[in-house]
């Protein structure tokens, strides 16, 4: 049986007193590539953040990568962060260092120790994303589909257990949002779960996949036709 990495039950996700998503149900599992859909202002973010710490879970039940969410506990929450890869919209890059320098600056801060090693899995990462020859170029020296591509490299420093990413073509054109998703479908034919929100339904047709929809304050899941 395949190994469940998020689970919600019942859970209701707010933005202060206000309910966004209600009854939340949903299971993904080690391997998945799901897609989270919805109109802007349907809870896309929202429900991400809850999944990462940033929003309390305060109604239903939810277990994310060993993480009960509605007992997560302010100090536990780096340790979560440091078994998922978050990748964002608008990349957040640190603009005053090198590619390397944004990646060591992470393995630095989660406890890596041995420089040989570090300087190994950067290298190993950047491959990865095709970005091994530009470790040493400064974020503004890079297009934007190339700073995702490193920001997807930093998402899996630590060999996260899931991979949330938060509209990561948002700020792509056509044609490079294409190309970071070809990175992450590659990543995820390696063996990484990942869950996408986006409102790019061009590349659900082109990539098909388990599509859920925030609508009307819920999460249900979309039955995509497969095109002949
Ligand atoms: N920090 C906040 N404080 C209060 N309300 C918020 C906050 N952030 C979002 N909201 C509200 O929560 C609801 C869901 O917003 P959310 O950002 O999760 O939607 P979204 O689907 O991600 O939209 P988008 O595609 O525009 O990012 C909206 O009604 C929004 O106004």
């Amino acid at each position: 049986m395949s190994k469940t990495v998020l689970k919600l039950k019942d859970a209701s996700i707010f933005q202060g007193n206000s309910l966004v998503l209600s009854e939340v149900n949903l299971e993904v599992n080690k391997g998945d590539f799901v897609y989270l859909i919805g109109k802007t202002g349907s809870g896309k973010s929202s429900f991400m953040k809850t999944l990462y710490g940033d929003l309390k879970l305060t109604k239903g039940e939810g277990h994310i990568v060993d993480f009960d969410l509605p007992t997560l506990k302010e100090k536990d929450i780096p340790f979560l962060r440091r078994k998922l890869g978050i990748v964002f919209q608008d990349f957040k890059l640190l603009t005053d260092r090198t590619i390397n320098d944004n990646l060591l600056f992470v393995l630095k801060a989660t406890g890596w120790k041995d420089k040989a090693k570090m300087k190994d899995r950067v290298a190993s990462v950047l491959k990865k994303v095709d970005m091994e020859t530009k470790g040493f170029k400064f974020p503004h020296e890079l297009s934007g589909g190339e700073q995702q591509r490193v920001a997807i490299a930093r998402a899996l420093l630590n060999d996260p257990e899931l991979i949330l990413a938060d509209e990561p073509t948002g700020n792509l054109d056509p044609q490079t949002s294409i190309e970071v998703m070809e990175v992450l479908q590659d990543i995820n034919k390696n063996g990484n779960t990942i869950l996408m929100a986006t409102h790019d339904y061009a590349l659900l047709l082109k990539y098909p996949s388990k599509t859920l929809k925030c609508d009307d304050n819920k999460v249900f899941e979309v039955v995509q036709r497969k095109a002949n």
